[in-house]
Parts: structure tokens; sequence; C-alpha cells
């Protein structure tokens, strides 16, 4: 019998009653569990797989799940995410023969319960073994069937297909359905794409120039974070459309640039490095554990030109004299929907109401924020979120509000081709990246000009 922690189906179990107890997120649990236990590479593989995989079609194993047990029985929440583990591994995986999910399932039971719930969760398993698993797309009504079988819950699929129409909203969901890619930024102060590349190759990881940003490097294999060249700063994981906002920002050597939410640093070091270490970059944060992750980066980076503090961007305007800075980056707080694939519980825990309160949140740090941005310098607003309520129509009404302010329909030149091709863009200054299209996060980037 393998024995209880190194058991990654045992682990995964841990991870998703955690996640679900204190509203944890899964990429840092995971991280955090992998860090703790000795588990082999291909365990982790499959530590990981399970844990995505059980959130992210969470809503369809329950359907299969009550197709065997009445919706009113009460269960253990541990015995959920048990039986939701083994329906997950015989719908999903298919190298895992069914007695070896029954027996594990079976012995994970033993360790934590009594014979009742043993019996009982090798009763269920035996029976959907034998008679199989209804098929989703006999459900009606419609709604409810899409809900189900893409495994979103159907107020945000409706708000997406209202938006996108009902293709493109099928294929966001069945993107936050799937593994997401790894991609690093190279560091230009140290090394360049292809030397990184060798560099990569030479500690055993596989990879090769991105696809949409020119700076990013694609991991095909291997963890990247545990090398030399991470620990060195030859590069950053980043997501390739989060790049694209330093492109956005356009801000130069020797220039002022105020980076507004800036935990925890990931594009203030993309902008330090554009700006080729030159000139002030003054990075804020509303928490000061984040303000001290910016400080790190910029260490391992070795960029001396960050400047952090920890601060409500709201209140940046009583700190700083008014049009103090070239370049301001709003990286704003957000829903996060362009980012359910790395943080599937996002779309089980988000509700409209939060959309609404955090749209609100956005355009005071807006407001607040404007007066700071010099006459002919640029504001760049970003999320990583593909609501149109904190994206264009926050742009929009803040351009209603400020006359002073109009969109840098130039925004276009700076994207590279593909994105400036297929983004959906409005005017030339407000584009809005969705995850199925380069398969990067899902992204809205604006630049506004102080006139
Ligand atoms: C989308 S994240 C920023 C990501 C960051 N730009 C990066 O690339 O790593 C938004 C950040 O805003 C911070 N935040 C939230 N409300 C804020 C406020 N009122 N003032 C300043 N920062 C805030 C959050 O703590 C969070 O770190």
């Amino acid at each position: 019998m393998a024995k209880p922690m190194t058991n990654p189906r045992e682990l995964a179990l841990d991870v998703l009653i955690r996640i679900e107890k204190n509203h944890a997120y899964s990429q840092l649990l995971l991280h955090e569990t992998i860090k703790r236990h000795p588990l082999n590479k291909k365990d982790i593989g499959l530590l990981t797989q399970l844990v995505y995989g059980v959130i992210q079609r969470r809503l369809t194993l329950d359907y299969y799940l009550h197709a065997f047990i009445d919706k009113k029985k009460k269960i253990d929440a541990w015995v959920k995410w048990l039986l939701y583990l083994s329906i997950y591994q015989k719908v999903y995986l298919d190298k895992i023969p069914d007695h070896a999910i029954v027996n594990e399932a079976v012995n994970i039971a033993r360790r934590r319960g009594h014979k009742g719930i043993v019996g009982f969760v090798n009763g269920v398993l035996r029976q959907m073994i034998r008679k199989g698993f209804p098929d989703p797309a006999d459900i009606t009504p419609e709604n409810k069937r899409l809900s189900i079988m893409y495994s979103h819950p159907s107020w945000l699929l409706e708000r997406w297909i209202n938006l996108y129409g009902l293709d493109e909203a099928l294929a966001i969901c069945e993107t936050n359905n799937q593994p997401a890619p790894v991609s690093v930024r190279v560091n230009p102060l140290k090394t360049d794409v292809q030397r990184l590349i060798q560099t990569l190759a030479d500690a055993g990881i596989e990879a090769e120039p991105g696809a949409v940003a020119p700076e990013a490097v694609t991991i095909i294999s291997g963890n990247a974070a545990d090398t030399m060249a991470y620990k060195e700063g030859l590069f950053t994981i980043q997501d390739e459309s989060s790049m694209l906002v330093a492109h956005a920002l356009d801000a130069k050597p020797g220039m002022t640039v105020l980076d507004a939410c800036a935990g925890p640093g990931g594009k203030t070091g993309h902008i330090a490095e554009k700006m080729d270490n030159h000139g002030s970059i003054c990075a804020l944060d509303l928490h000061a554990h984040k303000t001290k992750l910016i400080d790190q980066q910029a260490n391992r980076l070795d960029i001396d030109i960050i400047h952090t503090r920890a601060l409500d961007a709201r209140k940046a305007n009583d700190v700083f004299p008014a049009e103090s800075f070239d370049r301001i980056l709003i990286d704003a707080p957000c829903s996060g929907f362009g980012v359910i694939r790395r943080k599937p519980e996002i779309k089980w825990e988000k509700t409209e109401k939060d959309v609404e309160q955090i749209a609100k949140v956005q355009a005071d740090i807006l407001d607040q924020i404007a007066p700071l941005v010099k006459a002919g310098g640029k504001l760049v607003y970003s999320t990583c979120t593909i609501d149109r309520k904190e994206n264009t129509d926050t742009v929009n009404r803040f351009l209603n509000e400020h006359p002073e302010f109009e969109l840098d329909e130039s925004l276009i030149n700076r994207m590279p081709d593909i994105v400036g091709q297929h983004g959906q863009w409005q005017n030339g200054g407000m584009v809005q990246i969705l995850p199925q299209q380069f398969q990067t996060d899902g992204f809205f980037i604006s630049c506004l000009k102080r006139i």
C-alpha cells in the first residue's frame, strides 16, 4: 500500500478539500504541496492534472455523480471530492484501469472514514463502472445542458453568449478546461531569446520562441522555475498576453513611470527592462506583502530603478503632485475571467455582484490616478478579464468624464501583427484578447493619451 502522503490521488484530495474550505487558490496550494512532498515527475504531473481537472470539470462531474446518488443525500465534503476524483479519472484519463480507480478510492476511504463510507464509495463506483454514465447531451433546457457539458455556471456562460455569441462563448469555455501553457519573458538586460533557449536546454528544459510577444519563450517540458537561469534573473514566468502591456505603455529610458497596481511585479520588471534600467518606476500596491514580492523580483532581475510603496492607488493623488509621471500603468484588480484556465476556482466563486463591485473600484482608481499623468503622457488601463463592464465600459465612461484624455489609437501599432489583425479592437486604442485566440490568457489593454 502506498504511503498516504506520497500518493498523488490522496494529495489531490487534500488540496481540493482545502481549496473549497479556505477559498484558497489552486495554483498556490499545488505549488506548496509539490514543494513539501517528495514526488517524482510523473506523480507531480498526475497531481496537477487531477486538481485542475476536477475543479475545471466540477459541474459535469457533479452531474455524473448525481445519476447514481440522490441529490438530497448528505455526504461529507471529502467523500464528494473523492468521488469526483474517481469519476474524473474514469471519464477524462484513459490510462487508468477501472480496478485501479476503485481500489485507490476505497483505500483512501478506508484511511479517512468508517466502514459504512468505505462500502458506500465502493458501491457507487462499481455501479458507475457497470452501468456507464448518462449522456449530458440529453439535458434540457439548452442553457442547463451547455452549462453542465462545458462545466461553467450558467450565468457566466449566458453573459459570454450575450457579449461574444454562442460559438465564441463555447470556445472560451473549452479553452478554460484545457491545461494552460507556460511561457517566460526573457530579461534583455542579461540575455536574448535564442541564448535563453540554449541555456534552458542545457538544464534539461525544452523550450521554443513564443508565438505572440517577441520576448516570449514557450516551455515545452520541464520546470523552468527550478533552474539556475531563473535564480540568476535571465527570465520571468509570465503569460504572453500579459507581456503586451509593457509594449502598450511605451515607456522609454529616462522616463518617470507609475505602476499603480503593481504586485507581485510581473509587469513592473518588464517595464524596467524595456527602459533599459534607466529612469524611475514607482510601484504601488495596496498590500505590503505584495510590494515585498516586487522588490524580490527586481533584485533577482538586477534592476534598481523600481521603488515600491504600499499605498491605495485611490490615495495616490494625495501623495504625488499633479502631472508627476510620463507613463502610468493601471493593471487593475479585476474578476480574472481571462485566467480561469490557470485559476479554475474563479468561475465557481465570482458572482455578478463581484463584477459590479470591482468595476466601481476600477473606476475610482482611474479617476484618482488620472491627474498624475503629465500633459502629452500616456495612461494604460489593463485587466486580465474578458467582461465588458470592467473593460470597454470602464474606459468609455472615463473618457466621457475626462475630456483631457483621448484614446491613443497608435496602440495597435505597438502590438505584434497577430494581435493587431486578430484581437478584438476598438479604434486602435483598446483591444480585447480572448483565451482561445492565441492560446494566451484573456486580457484587455487600452491606452489613453493626456492632451
Ligand atoms: C491584476 S493585479 C496586478 C498584477 C501586476 N501588475 C503584475 O503584473 O504582476 C492587481 C493588483 O492590484 C492590487 N490592488 C487592489 N486594489 C488596489 C488599490 N486600491 N490600490 C493599489 N493596488 C491595489 C492587488 O493587491 C493586486 O496585486
